[in-house]
């Protein structure tokens, strides 16, 4: 049977030392940090895999906690919490990092130029004014993405091919599917504040997205380590 997201995890049969990672079965389903062995000779599921490819060292943690501690902050400014209009396409479904920006309107070339640039495991949120008339992210960009170390990206706007978005070990959170490409013309703008959904995100602001959603903070909320 195919390990899914949601299988057990085996335990895997060759430790490597130079390899660790905790277990995504665990982070999502016990919130456990077991570790895991993973290297490339051994059978890890895909999933975990794909997990520890982006982030060498990724953290447990959950947004309804987050939540839980900062329910009473003033809501825009320290931590924030996107509407719940985002889905999920990517090969990841829960990602971190500090944010970078770009803004456009039904043209990706800021969003091209950032993937095709280090990301350093940090999350690209792209301000796509809501538009659900072109896909601003698809498979080239998304393996992009992946390829130069982004751990997400959050876009206030439509992305396409949606096979190959799966395939990429990246979190992609959008507004919908829609097959039109953008046309190259406008040239956007990037690292500039956002208004995402009507919250405001600004570069170097900290990101973390789970199958709960999606919140935001000016500092980083995980525990260093
Ligand atoms: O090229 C684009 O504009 C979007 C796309 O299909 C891809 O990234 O594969
Ligand atoms: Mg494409």
């Amino acid at each position: 049977m195919p390990l899914g997201p949601r299988s057990p995890l085996l335990p895997c049969a060759i430790p490597s030392p130079t390899a660790t990672a905790f277990s995504a079965y665990h982070w999502r389903h016990r919130r456990i940090p077991v570790r895991i062995f993973s290297c490339s000779r051994h059978p890890c599921p895909p999933h975990v895999r794909k997990e520890n490819a982006v982030n060498p060292s990724p953290i447990a943690f959950s947004t309804c906690d987050f939540c839980d501690e900062h329910k009473s902050a003033p809501p825009q400014q320290e931590f924030r919490v996107l509407p719940p209009v985002f889905h999920s396409y990517g090969g990841r479904s829960r990602f971190y990092g500090p944010v970078r920006t770009v803004k456009c309107h039904e043209d990706n070339s800021p969003v091209k130029a950032a993937v095709e640039s280090p990301g350093h495991g940090a999350v690209l949120v792209v301000d796509g004014g809501a538009s659900l008339r072109r896909a601003l992210v698809g498979g080239n960009l998304a393996a992009a993405a992946e390829r130069n170390g982004w751990a997400g990206l959050v876009v206030d706007g439509c992305v396409r091919d949606l096979a190959e978005l799966q395939a990429a070990s990246v979190g992609i959170r959008a507004l919908g599917l829609i097959p039109l490409p953008t046309n190259r013309t406008t040239p956007g703008q990037t690292d500039v504040p956002v208004l995402i959904q009507g919250v405001p995100v600004v570069p170097g602001d900290w990101l973390y997205a789970d199958e709960d959603g999606i919140v935001i903070s000016r500092q980083p909320l995980h525990a260093a380590g």
